[in-house]
């Protein structure tokens, strides 16, 4: 039986992406490369340089100048890797509130598009992965031999972002948002990125409202061993 090379995992924020990826991808010994970080990266730099989200023409000229790396975590505080744009760690800085309010205007543009889904095909080429975001088996790896599309409702994937944010937060962080402006947050994103968001036809769908995050890998590897 031919065990998979690439692996694509896709679906809307907060459904376990990179939980569920970044567990399967060490299990295996294959690459894990975080699609989501790229274009949060983009707008990070962008929000710097002061540039408009709505335009697209200078974002995309900055997708191909700017030097986004995802490399070895190196540091323990948490992260899953390490992201590093023009030599700069921003890898906690691409989850502050404002990339996060921004980042899908910057990523519906298709000249950014354009740009990050070739350098996405380039790191694959590079050998084994799991690549985890939107529009991996639709469109970044058509060819992906497994493809998966994770899904949970609204408010589970709220619940869970939230309760992500106040264990890394705390209780009395100024930063903390309510339930209610997490939950406004992914309702937000959910609708801009609709048009990126299409599962692959082939791709299986596993819901997880009610599945642990073990038992969503359970059955990545039970269809995995299938093919
Ligand atoms: N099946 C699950 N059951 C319960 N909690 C889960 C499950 N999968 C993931 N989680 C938790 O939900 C939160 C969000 O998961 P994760 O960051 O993996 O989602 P994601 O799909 O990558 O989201 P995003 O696209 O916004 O990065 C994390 O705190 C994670 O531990
Ligand atoms: N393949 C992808 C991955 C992500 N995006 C956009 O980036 C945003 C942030 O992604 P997270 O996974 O870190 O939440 C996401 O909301 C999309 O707008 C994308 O377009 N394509």
């Amino acid at each position: 039986m031919e065990q998979a090379e690439r692996i694509a995992i896709d679906g809307p924020a907060g459904a376990g992406k990179s939980t569920v990826g970044e567990r399967l991808a060490r299990c295996l010994g294959y690459l894990y490369i975080d699609t989501g970080a790229m274009y949060r990266a983009l707008t990070w730099l962008a929000l710097q340089r002061g540039l408009d989200p709505h335009d697209g023409e200078a974002l995309g000229r900055l997708a191909r100048e700017a030097s986004i790396v995802i490399g070895y975590p190196h540091i323990d505080d948490g992260r899953q890797y390490t992201v590093t744009v023009n030599g700069e760690d921003v890898t906690w800085a691409i989850r502050s509130p404002e990339v996060t309010r921004t980042v899908s205007l910057v990523s519906s543009h298709p000249e950014v598009r354009r740009v990050l889904i070739e350098a996405q095909r380039a790191l694959a080429r590079a050998g084994r992965v799991v690549m985890v975001g939107r529009d991996i088996g639709a469109v970044v790896l058509p060819d992906a031999e497994l493809k998966i599309y994770l899904t949970a409702s609204l408010e589970e994937r709220g619940r869970r972002r939230y309760a992500e944010l106040l264990e890394r937060l705390g209780h009395d962080h100024p930063a903390l948002p309510s339930f209610e402006e997490v939950l406004a947050d992914i309702r937000r994103r959910d609708e801009i990125d609709r048009d990126n968001m299409q599962p692959a036809p082939d791709a299986i769908v596993i819901e997880t409202d009610h599945l642990s995050v073990a038992q969503v890998l359970e059955r990545i590897c039970h269809m995995r061993g299938k093919r």
